[in-house]
């Protein structure tokens, strides 16, 4: 007997799993075409912060898009029985006076910073810890166990889930069929591996290579994640993520010793304490040349869609960019201009 669905996905990192969730809520079948493999989703660290902490600024729709992240990831929590969503604050560890000072001027200014920066200096009263200029506490930030969120919903949607690779040649763009497979919309959000889809190959996609490591750390930290020229990040237990590295040069996909080093360098000029590396992870941030996600319909096959880009933000935007295409397809709602596949049209060659 033919199948029929509304949606086939084609990839389940944090996009895909995100868009399954649209088709979930909104009573729309789908199947997920997913080759297992453990790229960006499986190695990040999932956190989420809603401002650039260079710049003390905060991200694009920042606002709107954090409501997003916490319902999503919240409901996950009860759709699948697990822990996935672990809110902390962040700590800025100051570099100087002159930084201290920026931090209490543009919060006084700027409205919207009031809602995520605490605008008092907090003193360093951590033992291990090296702050002498204090620390600005960023609110309602945390990390998203996108790789427990993956396993678990494999687990509990496996009859939706093709464990393959997508086969292109098996796609009948005439028919809308994938093998025999009737398909009413394709989405695909295989991050990086958007470098091998015949169809969407012309957009500029960058893979900006990632590396973290995990540290065990037996001294007692407080629950906070501390942010300097990198991250210490606690995931429960004596474990800590340490992240991360940015790279669209390299050599290798693979994990090197230059940048495992690198880390530990930026960590010991804020953690003073002693700890064990027990992983050393890397890959590819899926990241578009103008530096914002992107996703709508493919200029000729009218079936078919991009949701990609996630870029160093996947648990930020997942879930919000999921549900813009959801609505443009189903609902027929505007795609907000930035996000626009259309503004790579020019590179389509006939
Ligand atoms: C070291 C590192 C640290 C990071 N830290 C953070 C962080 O702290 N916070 C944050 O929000 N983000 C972070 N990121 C970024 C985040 O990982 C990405 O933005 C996000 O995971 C991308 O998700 P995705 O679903 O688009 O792609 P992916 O996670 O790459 O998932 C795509 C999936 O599709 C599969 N696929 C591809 N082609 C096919 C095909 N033809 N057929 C079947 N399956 C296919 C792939 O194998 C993969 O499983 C980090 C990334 C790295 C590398």
């Amino acid at each position: 007997m033919p199948q029929k669905v509304d949606y086939l996905i084609v990839g389940l990192g944090i996009a895909g799993v995100c868009f399954a969730k649209q088709c979930l809520d909104n009573n729309k079948t789908f199947k997920i075409v997913a080759d297992n493999k453990k790229q960006a989703s499986h190695v990040a660290a999932g956190m989420y912060n809603p401002i650039i902490l260079f710049r003390f600024t905060t991200i694009h729709r920042a606002v709107e898009q954090m409501d997003q992240l916490v319902k999503t990831f919240g409901e996950f929590e009860s759709l699948l029985n697990q822990k996935i969503i672990h809110p902390k604050k962040i700590y800025r560890i100051f570099a100087n006076q002159h930084e201290t000072e920026i931090w209490v001027k543009k919060i006084s200014k700027k409205p919207i910073l009031q809602k995520f920066l605490n605008p008092e200096i907090i003193p360093n009263t951590f033992e291990g810890i090296h702050a002498p200029y204090g620390f600005g506490e960023v609110m309602h930030c945390g990390w998203v166990d996108m790789s427990l969120l993956i396993e678990s919903f494999k687990k509990q949607f496996n009859e939706h889930i093709i464990n393959e690779r997508f086969d292109y040649d098996s796609m009948d763009t005439e028919t809308n069929k994938y093998g025999d497979i009737e398909v009413k919309q394709v989405i695909f959000a295989e991050g990086v591996g958007l470098e091998h889809n015949p169809y969407f190959n012309y957009v500029p996609i960058i893979k900006n290579k990632g590396e973290i490591l995990e540290l065990e750390i037996d001294q007692e930290l407080p629950d906070i994640i501390f942010k300097s020229k990198n991250f210490l990040m606690p995931l429960g237990g004596n474990k800590y993520y340490v992240g991360a590295t940015y790279d669209v040069d390299y050599d290798s996909p693979e994990p090197t010793e230059a940048n495992k080093e690198l880390l530990l360098e930026k960590l010991s000029a804020y953690y003073k304490g002693e700890y064990t590396v027990v992983e050393h992870r890397a890959a590819f941030r899926p990241t578009i040349e103008d530096r914002r996600s992107i996703i709508g319909e493919h200029p000729k096959f009218k079936n078919m869609f991009l949701l990609n880009g996630m870029g160093t933000r996947g648990s930020f935007n997942a879930p919000s960019l999921s549900q813009y295409l959801f609505n443009h397809i189903e609902h027929k709602s505007e795609i907000p201009e930035e996000y626009k596949l259309s503004r790579f049209n020019h590179l389509l060659k006939d």
